[in-house]
């Protein structure tokens, strides 16, 4: 009897600790656990599964963790994970059954620790309030901003070329990019420009960054998780901190925004002009409009703007770093997109209009392409509400968390020859052809893709047709030395560097 204590000592404070870390995700009842067992995946221990393993690895080392499992397992495994059944996956076919999916649309508890700053916004939300928000927000940011937003883009993106030259040789772009992003979501979605030397913007930055870090390393750490022992750690006091930063910036540009929306309210129609017209077509005028008729809170638009000014931003800005480093490492694709420039603009600096972007179409692969290798979201999860049957026969139960990794999907060897070399011209329309649809996927798929689809592309084509024309580009960052950082958005472990000199 005495020996049998400890042991129910231990399963008790498993079970305590369980409750705890994962109170929010439901306890997988018995036809969820002997289907999932059915499952292959690599040998772990039951219910603890590769908890411990994982939170012994450095961010760097997860991705290629995941790989060799991905390599063995054919594509996909099943793993638990203190006691929560996960099911990766880098597979195409895998990823079609669960994004075409209208019922398996939960994001699940991986999620869970943006919520303090992204409370219940469109990305973490579900079920019926989502539904209802997507399809509120859906016109508003479609239609009203990419008209009205291709000014500002080029505007921005002639300062962050500017600050490039002027740095002179070696520079991190990122910082460069993810400020001149900032500006072009905040107007062009909020109708805020932000001054030039805002030391509130540089801080809303840094704190993005730091909120990202958090987020992952409480995905991955079983402790972490739980919201009671993560608040013991300096790490939950400064992301305290950074949450009323980020809250605190977001809440101005709304109240900014909403005084402006008012004067203008008050102002008779006939008295508009066009230009006023033009001004008042932002995103946030929207939710503002809505706000009245939807009975949304000053919460209800904070999370929106919160969600939308994060994923606005980080995202293209980092898809361009990456970009700029795959041009510099590879001269004769920056010539050919280069000269495509000359062929549209001759050697004028003038704006990018809508028609030359259509004309645009072998950068448009190298875009692609760099996004193949280098996902800004390289990773996205569901719970699953309902059974996904599987084409090979097997079945996932409900219940199961589906970790989706765009990172290596879009490296899978089944799918893409040669699949780690950059080779834009896999994008041209006889290539793309016969490939798999689910093969491809940097803003998701299904009814949960990204909202901002049309306008990131329209963004990086933008700043990588301003960028080229007046910057040559040399590699310093070898990508075959690139470790990254398993975030929320992908980040290598060390900051890309290029060298920039000017083309005329
Ligand atoms: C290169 C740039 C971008 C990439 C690679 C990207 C990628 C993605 C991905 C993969 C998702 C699905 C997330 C999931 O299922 O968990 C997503 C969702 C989302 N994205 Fe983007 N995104 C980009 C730019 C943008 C921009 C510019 C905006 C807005 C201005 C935006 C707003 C959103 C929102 C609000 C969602 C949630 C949609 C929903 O759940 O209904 N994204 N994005």
């Amino acid at each position: 009897m005495i020996e049998v204590i400890p042991i129910l000592v231990a399963v008790a404070v498993c079970y305590f600790f369980y409750l705890m870390t994962y109170a929010q995700s439901s306890i997988p009842r018995w036809r969820t656990i002997k289907m999932f067992n059915k499952l292959p995946g690599p040998e772990a221990p039951f219910f603890v599964g590769a908890a411990f393993e994982l939170m012994r690895l450095e961010l760097h080392d997860i991705l290629s963790w995941m790989k060799e499992r991905f390599d063995a397992h054919g594509g996909s495994y099943a793993l638990w994970m203190m006691g929560n059944p996960i099911y990766l996956t880098a597979d195409p076919e895998v990823a079609e059954v669960i994004l075409t999916s209208t019922k398996n649309i939960n994001k699940g508890t991986d999620y869970q620790s943006l919520e303090h700053w992204l409370h219940d916004g469109l990305l973490l939300s579900t079920g019926e309030k989502w539904k209802q928000r997507r399809k509120m927000l859906t016109p508003s940011f479609h239609f009203k901003i990419l008209d009205n937003s291709t000014d500002c883009m080029n505007k921005n993106w002639k300062k962050v070329v500017h600050k490039f030259l002027e740095s002179k040789g070696v520079v991190e772009p990122l910082p460069i990019m993810g400020r001149g992003a900032l500006d072009i979501i905040c107007e062009t979605a909020m109708g805020t420009e932000l001054g030039e030397t805002d030391e509130r913007s540089k801080e809303y930055v840094r704190a993005v960054k730091r909120a990202n870090e958090v987020s992952v390393v409480r995905m991955l750490s079983p402790f972490m998780r739980s919201s009671l022992l993560f608040s013991f750690t300096s790490m939950s006091r400064q992301h305290n901190k950074d949450v009323q930063i980020l809250h605190e910036f977001t809440e101005k540009v709304i109240t900014k925004r909403r005084e402006e929306f008012e004067d203008e309210k008050r102002v008779e129609a006939s008295e508009y002009s066009e230009a006023d017209e033009k001004k008042r077509q932002v995103f946030l005028d929207s939710l503002l409009e809505l706000s009245e008729k939807e009975n949304m809170s000053s919460t209800d638009i904070r999370e929106e703007v919160d969600t939308f000014m994060f994923a606005g931003h980080d995202t293209t800005s980092t898809g361009l770093q990456y970009l700029l480093m795959h041009l510099g490492e590879n001269p004769e694709v920056q010539e050919k997109a280069y000269q495509e420039q000359v062929e549209i603009f001759g050697y004028s600096d003038r704006d990018v209009t809508k028609d030359d972007l259509s004309k645009m179409h072998y950068l448009d692969q190298v875009i692609k392409e760099s996004m193949r290798l280098h996902p800004p979201a390289p990773q996205i999860a569901r719970e699953l509400s309902e059974d996904a049957p599987l084409p090979n026969g097997l079945v996932i139960p409900s219940q199961t968390k589906i970790v989706l990794n765009i990172f290596n999907l879009h490296r899978n060897p089944k799918y893409w020859s040669d699949p780690d070399a950059f080779k834009p011209e896999r994008f041209s329309l006889e290539e793309s052809k016969n490939r798999h649809p689910y093969s491809y996927i940097p803003f998701s798929a299904g009814p949960r893709n990204c909202i901002g689809q049309k306008f990131a592309m329209l963004e990086m084509k933008i700043g990588a047709s301003t960028i080229l024309r007046s910057c040559k580009i040399s590699s310093v960052t070898k990508s075959s030395d690139l470790k990254y950082k398993m975030l929320i958005v992908l980040q290598p472990s060390t900051p890309i560097k290029v060298e920039i000199s000017p083309r005329n």
